[in-house]
Parts: structure tokens; C-alpha cells; sequence
């Protein structure tokens, strides 16, 4: 069978969706999952683009192993220098370089002649040579280049040393069938590429990014580059957990196998979806929540006498295990802790108890505990220990559109306690708690979305805070109580600063 590389750019490319900005901490939470789903290559960032991300491919340098850490640059020294720099410490270390090669991006947008751009191309990948052996070179908006001209760049590439070649269907413009077609004329025309790896990396303009990566790989690349749940730049990227279960579904058709195990894509997804607050739509193909559900009473009688007849994956396959106890109010830390270690959690010790204790608050309120108020709660219990603890709140609403609310706070010992009116409860619940803690951000989204369903059903609240360097700070707050959700919300947010709005570890 054909091996196929998974490139993760999640922390990168995925990191370019709007109102997503990771921290030091949060990429290296997510760059630790990302191994243990079995990735082969991790774009951690763009060094040179900010310290913030510098320090964040740094970091994920020095401290994974048994993986390859990539850093993306301009075909510009500098920006080079930054990136080999992050990478020193890297087991595998990979500079990923490179320049657009398309009409529009060549005149409009770099004001290079064609020529220019090969020489760009040749100096750029001999120089990032000078400090790593593997060095990937992108040929920006490959897809809408004139087809000889790529072969002309990519064969400057790999004569400057590229090991590995990228084609990116920068702007989501190709049908399947094209994508296919210009990776097949590329193996057929540039010298010595069986020499190197031809890497995919397509977005979702249109909506098919995957058929095209597909398409790709089929057509003889041989890396598939991509981020979890298809976050990205507009309209996001190719979904590596959709690649990765087509060809694992149809592995007999493809005759490819990747490294990744399946188990842990579930885990990944929800990760992700946590840190980012971004949430994965209930429909989403491998990771929604409702994509192993069975909605009409057709389809439920034929999942009930074989569950082939409506089920092309088994759930357990992605790691989403299937429910035989049921949790309430009346269950234990060891039908807890069995539910949670089937869920991909591993709990013990002073940490199961303080689940334990969350899990009975929620369970009192609810009659049944479900897998999604599971998750939930375990993001929630990851806000820290250090955070600014809700002692108590009380909110009046008087007329239509005045609210006040009256939050008494937990700073570390320091209890206190501030009213605020403002034209809403949420409102009013923000401006009390800004009264305590001085809060030097704004409030740039907030968004509630239930968890579960019924009238038990946990809210969902995920606030994003804009401090004045730039930084965005997301905030996840789960409860049966709405407001209490987005109070707990806007405090795990402000406990991921500290109160004067210094960066937190
Ligand atoms: C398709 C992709 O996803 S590419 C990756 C996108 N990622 C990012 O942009 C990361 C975040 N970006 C940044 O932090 C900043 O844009 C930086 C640090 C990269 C550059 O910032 P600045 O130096 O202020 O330049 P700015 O972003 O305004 O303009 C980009 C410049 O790079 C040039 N450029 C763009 N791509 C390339 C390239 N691959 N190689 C060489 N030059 C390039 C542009 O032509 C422009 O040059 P000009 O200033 O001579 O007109
Ligand atoms: C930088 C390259 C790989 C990219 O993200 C694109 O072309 O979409």
C-alpha cells in the first residue's frame, strides 16, 4: 500500500480563520493531540510574522518529538532567518517556503516578472537549505498558474534542493477532475520529481477542498496538507478527518494508508473546536454531532435490525464509543470515570473528584447526564485553577430593555462584590464583572448555543475578548442557567490574562 503524509496546518492556515488567535499554551495543547492522532508533519506557525507565533513555533519545536515541525515563510531571507531560528531545536526540523506563481499574484500582487519569480523561487529554497535538510517549497495560487510556467518554478525548486513540492489551490478555484489532471501533468513533465513528495493543500472556496485533495492524492501526491475540522483562511481548508476516513472507509479502492489513528479524531475535533471556539456544525461529515445519529423511523428500523444499512463508519471507529450506562445524579466516580475513559479522558486522583463535583452540580439540574454535557464539562473544568471564581449572581430585569445585574467575585482570595445596568442582562452581567476586575479588553463576539437538547439542555457560552496589543482571548462557560453560562464564559476568558491583562502561561 501507498503511504500517504498528513501535513497539519491547523496551527497555521487554520490559525488564519477570522477571530482565531492561539497562544503559546493553547498550540502546544493542540500540537500534543495532534501527535497522539499520529500526524507526520505539524505547521506550527508563521515565525516571523509575529513574537507571539515566533514563540509558539519555538516552543512546539523544543518539546515534540517523533514529529516533523514545519514553520512557513516568504520567499524572503529574513522572514527565513526568523523560522530556522524557531526551528533549531526541532528533532525534524522543516522550512516550508515559497512564492505565488500565478498571472494575478505575480503582476498584481509581488509586481515580479515570471523570471523574477524563478529566481525568487531557486534563491529562497537554497537558502533555507543552509539551515535544514528539508525544506518544502509552495507554489502560491498554483492551480490558476499557466502550466508550464509551474513546471518551470517547481523544477527550480527541487534543483535548489526542495524535498518536498506544494500546489495549493490558493483560492479554492478547481473542480476535482482539473486538481487531478495538473498534479498528473506535473508528475508527467517536472524533472526529477520522483525526487521529491508532491504535497495538496486546498481550500473550501467552493466547497471541495476534499474531492480535490482526493483527487490529488490519487493522481500520485503523496502529502495531503490540511487542518482539523477545515478551519482556515475564508471559507477554511481541506478537512484532514474527512481525507483520512475516506481513505480508511475505502482503503481496499485506494490501496493508501497514513500514519493516523482514527481513535483519536473525535478527541481532536472537539480539542480543536474548545480552544478555538469555533464550533463544529451538527452536520459536519466525521465530526458533527449528529453524523452518526439516526433522525426517521425508516432509518432507525434499519439501524436496529443491521446497522450497516444506514452506517458506513462505526462510531467507535473515531473514538466516539457507544453509550451503554446511563449517568444521573445518583452515579459514581467509577461509572464516571469509565464513561469519561471511554470518551478519550483519563481522570484520577484530585482531578476525578473535582469532575465528580461539577458532574453532580450539572447532574441535580438535569435528569440524565449525556456525552455532549461531557465534553462539555470537561473543557469547562480545563478553565484552571488559577481563574476568577463566580461566587454568586443575581440579575433584575425592570421594563423591556434595562437589566441589572449584581456579581460577587472570587480574585484569588479577595471577594467582592459590584452592580452595573446596561440594555440586557448579558449586558449588565459583563459591565458588573468589568467593575471588579478592570477589564482593559473589548467584547468582540459572543455567542450561546445549547448543548444538549430538551429544556435540561446545557448552554453553551463562548465569549472573545480583543486586548489593546491585538490579542484575542476566547472563554468557553457551560451551566443549565444561559446567564451563568456566559458569566462563566467572560471569566475563563479574563482568568487566561491576568487582571491587568498581562499574558497568562
Ligand atoms: C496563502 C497564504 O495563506 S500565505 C500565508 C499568510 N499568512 C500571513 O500573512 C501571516 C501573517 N502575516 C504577517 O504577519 C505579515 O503580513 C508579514 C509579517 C508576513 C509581512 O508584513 P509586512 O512586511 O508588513 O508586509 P504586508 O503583509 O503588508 O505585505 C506583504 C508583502 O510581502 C510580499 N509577499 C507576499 N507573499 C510573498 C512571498 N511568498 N514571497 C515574497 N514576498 C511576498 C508582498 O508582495 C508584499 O510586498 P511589498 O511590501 O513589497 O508590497
Ligand atoms: C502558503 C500556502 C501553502 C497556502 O496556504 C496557500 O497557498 O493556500
Amino acid at each position: 500500500m501507498r503511504r500517504l503524509r498528513v501535513f497539519d496546518t491547523t496551527l497555521r492556515d487554520g490559525e488564519q480563520s477570522l477571530g482565531i488567535t492561539l497562544n503559546v499554551e493553547e498550540k502546544l495543547e493542540i500540537a500534543r493531540q495532534l501527535v497522539l492522532l499520529g500526524i507526520d508533519i505539524i505547521e506550527a506557525g508563521f515565525p516571523a510574522s509575529s513574537p507571539g507565533d515566533f514563540e509558539s513555533v519555538a516552543t512546539i519545536a523544543r518539546q515534540m518529538k517523533g514529529v516533523a515541525i514545519c514553520g512557513l515563510t516568504r520567499a524572503v531571507e529574513q522572514d527565513i532567518d526568523l523560522c530556522a531560528q524557531a526551528l533549531r531545536a526541532a528533532e525534524h526540523p522543516r522550512i516550508h517556503t515559497g512564492i505565488g506563481v500565478s498571472p494575478v499574484h505575480m503582476a498584481k500582487k509581488l509586481m515580479l516578472t515570471p523570471e523574477q519569480v524563478v529566481e525568487r523561487t531557486a534563491a529562497a529554497v537554497k537558502y533555507a537549505k543552509k539551515f535544514v535538510d528539508d525544506v518544502e517549497f509552495y507554489a502560491e495560487d498554483g492551480f490558476r498558474a499557466d502550466p508550464n510556467f509551474l513546471v518551470h518554478v517547481l523544477e527550480a525548486a527541487i534543483q535548489a534542493g526542495a524535498t518536498v513540492v506544494n500546489i495549493p489551490d490558493t483560492v479554492g478555484y478547481a473542480n476535482p477532475w482539473e486538481y487531478g489532471k495538473l498534479i498528473s501533468f506535473v508528475k508527467e513533465n517536472v524533472k526529477d520529481i520522483d525526487q521529491v513528495t508532491i504535497s495538496v493543500h486546498c481550500h473550501n472556496d467552493l466547497g471541495m477542498a476534499t474531492a480535490n485533495s482526493l483527487a490529488g492524492i490519487i493522481a500520485g501526491a503523496g502529502q495531503v496538507e490540511g487542518t482539523i475540522n477545515g478551519i482556515g483562511e475564508r471559507a477554511g481548508n481541506t478537512s484532514l478527518e474527512e481525507v483520512i476516513m475516506a481513505i480508511y472507509t475505502r482503503r481496499d479502492e485506494y490501496g493508501i494508508q497514513s500514519g493516523i489513528r482514527p481513535k483519536e479524531i473525535a478527541a481532536t475535533s472537539r480539542l480543536v473546536s474548545r480552544i478555538t471556539g469555533v464550533p463544529v456544525p451538527d452536520h459536519k461529515a466525521i465530526v458533527g454531532a449528529n453524523a452518526f445519529m439516526h433522525a426517521s423511523g425508516i432509518h432507525q428500523d434499519g439501524v436496529l435490525k443491521d446497522r450497516e444499512t444506514y452506517e458506513i463508519i462505526r462510531p467507535e471507529t473515531i473514538g466516539v464509543p457507544e453509550n451503554t450506562i446511563s449517568l444521573s445524579a445518583r452515579s459514581g466516580r467509577h461509572a464516571l470515570q469509565h464513561r469519561l475513559q471511554e470518551l478519550g479522558y483519563d481522570v484520577a486522583g484530585e482531578e476525578l473528584d473535582s469532575v465528580y463535583h461539577s458532574f453532580l452540580e450539572l447532574a441535580d439540574r438535569k435528569k440524565e447526564v449525556f456525552d455532549q454535557d461531557l465534553y462539555a464539562l470537561m473543557g469547562d473544568a480545563g478553565a484552571g485553577p488559577q481563574g476568577i471564581l463566580l461566587q454568586h449572581m443575581s440579575i433584575a430585569t425592570s421594563g423591556v430593555d434595562t437589566a441589572t445585574a449584581t456579581v460577587t467575585l472570587d480574585l484569588a482570595g479577595e471577594v467582592q462584590t459590584d452592580a452595573a445596568v446596561a440594555n440586557g442582562p448579558v449586558n449588565a452581567l459583563f459591565s458588573a464583572i468589568d467593575r471588579i476586575v478592570g477589564v482593559p479588553a473589548v467584547l468582540e463576539d459572543y455567542t450561546l448555543k445549547s448543548v444538549t437538547r430538551g429544556s435540561e439542555a446545557l448552554g453553551d457560552a463562548t465569549v472573545k475578548l480583543r486586548y489593546p496589543d491585538g490579542s484575542l482571548v476566547v472563554g468557553k462557560g457551560i451551566s443549565t442557567d444561559i446567564l451563568e453560562a456566559s458569566a462563566k464564559a467572560y471569566l475563563n476568558a479574563l482568568s487566561k490574562r491576568g487582571r491587568g491583562g498581562e499574558v497568562g502561561k
